[in-house]
């Protein structure tokens, strides 16, 4: 299998290009979130992968362009990001034995000129990851990697002293003299690791430094930070504490997590925008100042060179800035010291996370609990030859398979988590046959539940999220009988809160099925077995397993845990794809 694949970069055919210019105002915002390591953009042919094949060094030589513009129009251009810079893609994930994930990837990441940075919960699930943002990323941004309710305990002189990752406000002013207050604010996220801890954002802006940090009036209150900015989310906590001193002054609001594009205004003076995934959208929002009005615009760029071009007029070596193309080399270097074009195998198909329904055998979900987990736990496990259900969380997988070479990169791309396998022994078949339904009924909470419960939009898994607004793009579709006519390429089709049309080139949407939070193996024909699952729906599994019980036989406890395989989520797809696909 020594078989290297080339990292490589498109901007072929099958990219539609924008149409309309920039609206730009007085101060202009661009705008990244959730980018969990995917550096190089988006490298497959499969529509609409292409619309995504930017990568960072273009990313940087589009915004040094624009910098040029803004100066030319005498108007300020900030760049900011709403977190997530971990998990997701071997360019962070795939760091070698000692190595600490992302710590190479983010050198890179930061030669992109942000202004204000702010902390994502996939920075706090390792002690390691979250010492390395506050050792070695957060000085290198000079005050402005923002982590206004999120603290690390570090020992300092002998001593465990809790503090900041990063900062915890900002204020600095634009080239052009514009007074700026920012803050970077985390959802109150409860996975983090030990050592690491989250204020509630109600708790914050009650402390006398959020107060004493928004007294004096700046032209700009920045509010950049990983939470969804749909109406349940903790957004307008921050929002309505600002609004109580200043009335008045702009406020802009810059989102992530849930991995949607999305916009609303929560009064006619601010708006607050999220900018999707995975480097595949840019958000770009306007604030133009008239008389005692603002008036703000917003606009979602696919992340690719059509869309750079057409946006800056340059193109070939026009475009690509020497810093560019030194960052796109940096991405190569990384890759190949990483080993990232190493091939397992070649997949026959694409294999779809939602595309179609979960029993087609083109579903990357039936692929994974159907073939991937019996075909490889049971052949690296001692108990290899006893009957084994196994069951995960779909959001354990976070990306498509596609057709043709398949990478130590796409195995991270389809799950970048080291997630371990464990399993109960002995268990009935008739409880086994009722713990994917009874898990898919009570296990995560589902946003009704957590709606109800009035906790935060942004405690549910924002795969459901993420979903429900895919579905909705195609329902709309389909309910529309002439829009099926058009001729337009696959991609995200954004319906929002904000005035006149989001998204920078019209798309038609990808079809999109229903996905149960859990999946599971087919049952085997057998009295008792090992329930085999992701550790990190341990927790439920346990309940669910009692709950079926009901106390006809003694709970099952974390003491009847164990671990099934050496082999983690992470590794699963590369040992099948070697097996199967070589
Ligand atoms: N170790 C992990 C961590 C997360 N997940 C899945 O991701 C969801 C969280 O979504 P983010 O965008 O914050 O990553 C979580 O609910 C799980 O579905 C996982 O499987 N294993």
């Amino acid at each position: 299998h020594e078989h290297q694949v080339p990292f490589r970069y498109q901007d072929g055919p099958f990219i539609a290009a924008p149409t309309r210019p920039l609206v730009w105002g007085d101060i202009n915002i661009i705008h990244t979130t959730d980018t969990h390591g995917w550096l190089s953009g988006h490298l497959k042919d499969t529509a609409p992968e292409p619309n995504y094949s930017g990568d960072i060094g273009m990313l940087s030589s589009f915004v040094s362009h624009l910098k040029a513009e803004a100066e030319e129009r005498n108007v300020d251009l900030l760049m900011v990001d709403s977190g997530d810079l971990h998990d997701g893609n071997g360019l962070t994930d795939g760091f070698p034995v000692g190595g600490i994930d992302g710590h190479e990837a983010l050198k890179l990441f930061r030669r992109l000129p942000y202004d204000v940075m702010a902390i994502g919960n996939h920075e706090l699930y390792k002690y390691e990851v979250a010492y390395d943002m506050y050792k070695n990323f957060a000085p290198k941004l000079h005050g402005r990697y923002l982590t206004s309710n999120v603290n690390i305990t570090v020992e300092e002189s002998g001593q465990l002293i809790n503090v900041p990752i990063g900062d915890r406000f900002s204020k600095f002013q634009t080239r052009l003299g514009r007074n700026i207050t920012a803050f970077g604010v985390l959802f109150d996220f409860q996975l983090n690791s030990i050592n690491t801890t989250i204020q509630s954002p109600a708790d914050m802006v009650q402390e006398s430094w959020f107060k004493d940090a928004i007294a004096e009036e700046p032209d700009l209150f920045l509010l950049v930070g990983h939470m969804a900015i749909q109406p349940g989310s903790r957004w307008p906590v921050v929002f309505e504490a600002i609004r109580a001193v200043h009335p008045l002054t702009p406020i802009a609001i810059f989102g992530g997590h849930t991995h949607i594009r999305d916009c609303v205004q929560l009064d006619s003076r601010s708006m607050s925008l999220e900018s999707g995934q995975f480097m595949e959208t840019l958000g770009w929002m306007s604030l133009k100042f008239e008389s005692d009005q603002v008036a703000f615009t917003r606009r979602y760029l696919d992340a690719n060179m059509v869309t750079y071009a057409y946006h800056t007029g340059k193109h070939g070596e026009d475009f690509h800035t020497k810093e560019g193309k030194d960052i796109t080399t940096g991405i190569q270097t990384l890759s190949n010291a990483f080993n990232l074009s190493y091939q397992f195998g070649i997949a026959p198909q694409d294999y779809f996370k939602q595309r179609v329904p979960t029993s087609s055998s083109s579903s990357v979900i039936n692929l994974f609990a159907s073939q991937v987990l019996p075909t490889t736990l049971k052949l690296s496990s001692t108990r290899g030859d006893i009957p084994a259900m196994f069951v995960a969380n779909s959001g354990v997988l976070r990306y498509d398979v596609f057709k043709g070479s398949f990478t130590r990169n796409d195995q991270y791309i389809v799950s970048p988590f080291q997630n371990t396998f464990e399993y109960v022994q002995n268990i009935s078949r008739s409880v086994a046959a009722q713990v994917v339904d009874e898990l898919n009924r009570s296990g995560l909470p589902s946003l009704e539940k957590l709606y109800s419960e009035n906790t935060s939009i942004d405690q549910a898994d924002p795969f459901e999220v993420y979903s429900r607004w895919l579905q909705g793009q195609w329902e709309r579709w389909n309910s529309e009988p002439s829009s099926s006519t058009e001729n337009l390429t696959l991609g995200y089709v954004t319906t929002d809160a904000c005035p006149g049309a989001g998204d920078d080139v019209p798309h038609q949407p990808v079809p999109h099925y229903p996905l149960p939070p859990f999946i599971g193996s087919d049952l085997p024909n057998t009295d008792y077995m090992d329930l085999v699952f992701v550790s990190f729906i341990r927790d439920s599994v346990l309940i669910v397993i009692n709950e079926i019980n009901a106390g006809n036989v003694p709970n099952v406890t974390d003491a009847d845990v164990k671990p099934y395989t050496q082999l983690a989520v992470d590794n699963v797809f590369g040992l099948y794809a070697s097996m199967v696909w070589s």
